[in-house]
C-alpha cells in the first residue's frame, strides 16, 4: 500500500486585522472596485476564517499593486513596513520551483483557484525543493521538507501574513525599487529621513537587491537616479535648490571588537560621534551632483567593501555597509546655530547570518560569522525591545542599541523617532528551510511596530536640543564617575579605539567601577568601623586595668607608709624602753659571769635556809651592781641573758637539793672564780640600805607603771604573753629603765628559792627552751604544785594586768624568752613589796603565824629584804 500523503497543517502568523469599514457610502455612489479593494477583500476574506486553517495563498500583486497597496496602508497607520523579497532559486531549481502565480489574473474564479495552493505546494513542500511560496501580496507560507518533518505522516505549513509587501522570486530590481523604495525616496525629497535596511541569511540576496550589478541596479543606483531625475525636473534647469551628499561606509569585525570603514575615502578608522546627532567623526561625505557620478562613486565604494567567499554565498559581504544619501537645502547658513541639514536617506546592507556548518568558516571567517551574528541578533533585540515597550509603555525601552555601532549609528529609528523600512531577502529552498523560518519568525512581529512620536528630520533644532540635552546627561555621569586611575588604565584602549566607541565603552566601565569601588568602600567603612569599636573597647579596658593597678600601688604605698610609721614608732618605743637594744657577746658574758658569780656565791654559802638566802641576797647585790656599772648596756638583765643563763635562776632555787647543789658546783662554781673583780665591786658599791633603796625604787616603778600601763598593752601585743606571770613579767620590764627597780629584778632572781612560788607556765617556757635542766624543771614542778600557792589577793593584784595583756596570749612569741624568764620573778617581787599589801602579810604572818606558803613567802622576803643588806655589810666590810 502506498503511504497516504500527510495532512496539511497551517499556522497563520500576524493575520491581518480587518479595518473597520468606513461609514456606508450610498448605494448609488458606490465606487467601481478597483485593484486594492478587491485585494483588500481577498486578504480579509481568510480573517474572518479562524485560523488554523487551510487558507489559500493570496493572489501575488503586481509591483503596481502593491505599491498602491503599501501606499493605501501606510496612510492608515504609521506602521513599521516589512517587506519579504524571495530569491528565485538559482540554476534547475529554478525551473522546478513555479510559483502559484506570478501575474495578476483578472479573473477572480482563475485567482481563487490559483489562492488555492495545491497540495504539492502545501504539503510536501511546494514542489520539489521549495519550502516558502508567497500565499499573497502580504503574505507566505512556509512549509516544513519532508527531510526535516518529524511525523512523516503529518505535513506543517506556516503562514506568515502582515508584510507591507511580498516580492516574489519574479520580480526585478525595478519592482523592488518601486515597492520598497520609491515611498523613501518621496519622503526624502519631501524632508523626511528614512532608512531602508535589508535582512537576511547569507546569499539570499541582500547585496543584490541593494547594489545590483551594472546591468541590474539595484535599490541605491535606482534611488540615485530618481533623485536627481526629479530634482531636474522640479528645478526646471534652474539653479537647484538643494545640495546633495554621498557618504558610505562599513561596520566590521575587527578581533574581538568592531571599527568603522570609510569606503569613499582612505582616511584612518572613522568615530561614532553623539554630539547634536548620531554622526561620524571624519566620514567623508561626498557631494554628489547627478546620478552617474553618485553611481560610480558607489561602485567605488563596493570595491573596497570587506567580501569573502564562503560555502554559501562566493561573494559573502563580511561587513555592514551604510550609505548616506543627505540632501542639504541650498538657503542653509552653514554658520547658523540652528542650521538645518536637510534629510538623511540611509540604507544599509546587514552581512547575512551565516551558519557554521553552511559555511564552513574557520578562524577570522569565523569570528566575522560571530560578529555578524552578533550584529543581526543586537538589530533584531532593539526592534524587539521597542515593541514590546509600545505594547507596554511603563516597560522602559531597553538599551540593547548600546551593544554593537550598526544599533547606536542607527538608534532613533531604532527607537522609532525615525521611520525605517525592512526588506527581507529569503530564500525559498528546502535547503534553506532553516535561515528562512528563523528570519521570518525572528522579524514577523516587527511589523506591528508603531511610528507614534517621529522627528521631523528636517526640523533638526528638536533634534539638537533633545540630543543636547542627552549629552549634557551623559557629561554629568561622566563627571561623577571620573577616575584618573581608571581612565590610566584603559589608556591603551583608548588610543586604540575610537572617540565615540571609547566614550560609551567608557562609561559602561566607569558605571561598573564606580559600583565597585563603592561596595568596597562600603567594606572598608564597616571593616574600619568594626575594628575601631574593638579598639576602643579594648583601651577602655586597658585603662580601666591601669586605673586599678594604680589604686593598688596607692593602696600598698599607704600601707608601706603606715607599715614604716609604726615600726618608727615600735623602734622608738623600743628604744625608749630598751635604750640598748644591740647585744653584745661581752655583755652577754658579763652578765652571765654575774649569775654564775652569784650562784657560786650561793653555793658556798650554808645549806641552811638563813644561808642560802643571804647568799641569794649577795647575788643580787652582785648583780645589782654589775648593772650599775655598766648602766647603759642593758635595761634588764634578764634581757641580756641568754636563755641558758636564765636557768640560773631557777637553779638556785634548788640549791638546797644535792643534786643542784653539786650541778651548781659543777657549772657555776669555776665560773664565780674568774669574777672575783666584780664581787669586790660588789661589796664596796652597797654602802646605802638596799631595802631603802628598793623600797623608793618600787614606788616609784608604780607610778612609772600604771602611766605607761596602757601604752604597755599597745607594745605587748607585739610579743607573745602565754601566761598572766610573764605578762607581770612584762608589766615589769617596762619600767625596768628604772635604775632602781633592776635591783629588784636582780633580787628576783636571787629570790628564787624551794618555797618560792612559780607559775607553772614560766616554767613550761622554760622547759621549752631546751636550755633548762629538765630534772631541775621536773622536780620543780612537783614541789610548786604542792608548796606554791598565791594568796587570793595577790592573784587580785595580778589579775589587773592580766586582763589587759591576756589578750596577747595566744599570741606568738617574739621576745627573747631571756626577758621573759625573770620576769615572773620580778612581777612577784612586786607584789610582794607593793604598799600595804606587804604590811598586811606582814602583820597577819606575825599574828597568825600561819603556816602557808604565800604568807611564808612574804614574811622571808620581808627578813631578806630588812635584814641581809645589813648583814652582807657587816660581813663585807
Ligand atoms: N533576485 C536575484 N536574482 C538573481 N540573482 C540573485 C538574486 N538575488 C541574489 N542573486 C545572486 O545570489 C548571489 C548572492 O547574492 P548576495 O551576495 O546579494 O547575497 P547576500 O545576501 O548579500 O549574501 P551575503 O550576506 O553573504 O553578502 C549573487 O551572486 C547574486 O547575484
Amino acid at each position: 500500500m502506498a503511504a497516504s500523503p500527510a495532512p496539511p497543517t497551517t499556522v497563520r502568523r500576524n493575520p491581518p486585522r480587518r479595518a473597520r469599514p468606513p461609514p456606508t457610502p450610498l448605494r448609488s455612489a458606490k465606487p467601481k472596485p478597483t485593484v486594492s479593494t478587491l485585494l483588500d477583500e481577498a486578504a480579509a476574506a481568510p480573517a474572518a476564517a479562524d485560523a488554523p486553517s487551510i487558507s489559500p495563498p493570496p493572489p501575488t500583486p503586481t509591483p503596481a499593486s502593491a505599491a498602491a497597496l503599501s501606499s493605501s496602508s501606510s496612510s492608515q497607520d504609521e506602521r513599521l513596513k516589512v517587506y519579504l523579497r524571495i530569491r528565485p532559486l538559482p540554476g534547475p531549481e529554478r525551473q522546478r520551483c513555479k510559483p502559484s502565480s506570478r501575474l495578476p489574473n483578472p479573473n477572480p474564479k482563475a485567482k481563487e483557484q490559483a489562492r488555492k495552493p495545491s497540495k504539492q505546494q502545501d504539503g510536501a513542500g511546494a514542489g520539489a525543493g521549495v519550502c516558502l511560496v508567497a500565499t499573497g501580496a502580504n503574505s507566505v507560507a512556509l512549509t516544513v521538507p519532508q527531510s526535516k518533518l518529524v511525523d512523516l505522516k503529518r505535513g506543517r505549513t506556516e503562514v506568515f501574513d502582515g508584510f507591507s509587501a511580498v516580492l516574489p522570486p519574479e520580480s526585478s530590481q525595478h519592482d523592488i525599487f518601486t515597492e520598497v523604495m520609491n515611498p523613501l525616496v518621496d519622503e526624502f525629497l519631501g524632508g523626511k529621513s528614512g532608512l531602508l535596511v535589508a535582512m537576511g541569511p547569507t546569499g539570499s540576496g541582500k547585496t543584490h537587491t541593494v547594489f545590483g550589478t551594472p546591468r541590474n541596479p539595484g535599490i541605491v543606483p535606482l534611488t540615485l537616479q530618481k533623485i536627481f531625475n526629479i530634482t531636474d525636473e522640479s528645478d526646471g534647469g534652474n539653479q537647484p535648490t538643494r545640495f546633495f551628499s554621498l557618504s558610505m561606509f562599513e561596520i566590521l569585525c575587527e578581533g574581538k571588537g568592531e571599527r568603522i570603514l570609510d569606503l569613499l575615502s582612505d582616511a584612518a578608522d572613522l568615530v561614532l560621534q553623539q554630539s547634536t546627532s548620531t554622526t561620524i567623526k571624519g566620514l567623508k561625505e561626498v557631494a554628489i551632483s547627478n546620478s552617474m557620478d553618485a553611481e560610480s562613486l558607489v561602485s567605488h565604494g563596493m570595491l573596497k567593501r570587506s567580501t569573502a567567499a564562503t560555502n554559501a554565498n562566493s561573494e559573502s559581504s563580511r561587513s555592514q555597509c551604510i550609505i548616506t544619501i543627505r540632501a542639504i537645502p541650498k538657503n542653509n547658513d552653514l554658520q547658523s546655530e540652528h542650521q538645518i541639514s536637510g534629510s538623511v536617506l540611509t540604507i544599509a546592507d546587514l552581512a547575512g547570518a551565516e551558519r557554521k556548518k553552511c559555511t564552513g568558516n574557520k578562524g577570522s571567517r569565523l569570528l566575522e560569522s560571530n560578529f555578524i551574528n552578533n550584529t543581526s541578533m543586537v538589530f533584531g533585540l532593539c526592534l524587539r525591545a521597542l515593541l514590546d515597550h509600545q505594547k507596554k509603555q511603563k516597560k522602559t525601552l531597553e538599551k540593547h542599541f548600546k551593544n554593537s555601532l550598526l544599533t547606536r549609528y542607527l538608534r532613533d529609528y531604532l527607537e522609532g523617532r525615525k521611520r525605517m523600512t525592512l526588506i527581507l531577502n529569503v530564500k525559498p529552498g528546502d535547503g534553506d528551510y532553516s535561515d528562512t523560518s528563523f528570519l521570518l519568525r525572528q522579524a514577523s512581529p516587527y511589523m506591528k511596530i508603531r511610528y507614534t512620536s517621529l522627528d521631523d528630520s528636517s526640523d533638526l533644532v528638536t533634534q539638537k536640543r533633545s540630543n543636547a540635552s542627552l549629552i549634557c546627561q551623559e557629561n554629568r555621569k561622566k563627571r561623577k564617575v571620573h577616575k584618573p586611575e581608571v581612565l590610566t588604565a584603559k589608556g591603551k584602549d583608548t588610543i586604540d579605539k575610537p572617540d565615540d566607541i571609547e566614550v560609551s565603552e567608557r562609561d559602561a566601565f566607569l558605571n561598573l567601577e564606580l559600583q565597585r569601588v563603592s561596595r568596597s568602600e562600603q567594606i572598608m567603612k564597616n571593616l574600619f568601623r568594626t575594628l575601631w569599636a574593638v579598639s576602643k573597647q579594648k583601651l577602655l579596658e586597658s585603662e580601666s586595668a591601669a586605673k586599678r593597678t594604680r589604686e593598688l600601688l596607692i593602696d600598698k604605698d599607704i600601707q608601706i607608709i603606715e607599715l614604716k610609721k609604726e615600726l618608727n614608732d615600735l623602734k622608738s618605743r623600743s628604744h625608749e624602753k630598751f635604750p640598748i637594744a644591740a647585744d653584745t657577746p661581752v655583755e652577754r658574758s658579763d652578765a652571765v659571769t654575774v649569775s654564775q658569780a652569784a650562784l657560786s656565791s650561793v653555793s658556798q654559802s650554808d645549806q641552811t635556809e638563813r644561808g642560802s638566802s643571804d647568799a641569794a641576797l649577795d647575788a643580787v647585790h652582785i648583780v645589782a651592781q654589775v648593772v650599775d656599772k655598766e648602766p647603759g648596756s642593758s635595761g634588764s638583765c634578764s634581757e641580756q641573758i641568754p636563755a641558758h643563763d636564765a636557768g640560773v635562776a631557777h637553779a638556785t632555787s634548788h640549791l638546797d637539793h644535792p643534786s643542784d647543789r653539786s650541778f651548781a658546783e659543777l657549772h657555776i662554781l669555776p665560773c664565780m672564780k674568774s669574777e672575783q673583780a666584780s664581787l669586790s665591786q660588789f661589796s664596796v658599791c652597797g654602802k646605802k640600805a638596799p631595802v631603802e633603796q628598793s623600797e623608793e625604787a618600787l614606788s616609784n616603778n608604780i607610778k612609772v607603771e600604771d602611766i605607761q600601763h596602757n601604752a604597755d598593752i599597745e607594745a605587748m601585743k607585739h610579743h607573745d604573753c602565754p601566761s598572766f606571770s610573764q605578762q607581770a613579767i612584762s608589766a615589769v620590764v617596762d619600767v625596768s629603765s628604772n635604775q632602781p627597780f633592776l635591783e629588784l629584778q636582780g633580787m628576783g632572781a636571787v629570790q628564787q628559792n624551794p618555797e618560792e612560788p612559780v607559775c607553772e607556765s614560766d616554767l613550761n617556757d622554760h622547759g621549752d627552751s631546751g636550755d633548762m635542766l629538765p630534772h631541775v624543771l621536773n622536780e620543780r614542778e612537783s614541789q610548786m604544785e604542792a608548796s606554791v600557792v598565791l594568796s587570793k589577793d595577790d592573784r587580785e593584784a595580778e589579775g589587773v594586768r592580766d586582763k589587759k595583756e591576756d589578750l596577747c596570749a595566744s599570741r606568738p612569741c617574739k621576745t627573747k624568752k631571756t626577758t621573759r624568764r625573770l620576769r615572773p620573778v620580778a612581777g612577784m617581787m612586786l607584789k610582794e613589796f607593793s604598799g600595804t599589801e606587804l604590811d598586811a602579810a606582814a602583820d597577819t604572818k606575825k599574828q597568825g603565824g600561819g603556816g602557808e606558803a604565800g604568807a611564808g613567802r612574804s614574811d622571808k622576803l620581808i627578813r631578806l629584804l630588812k635584814s641581809r643588806p645589813e648583814s652582807i655589810m657587816n660581813r663585807r666590810s
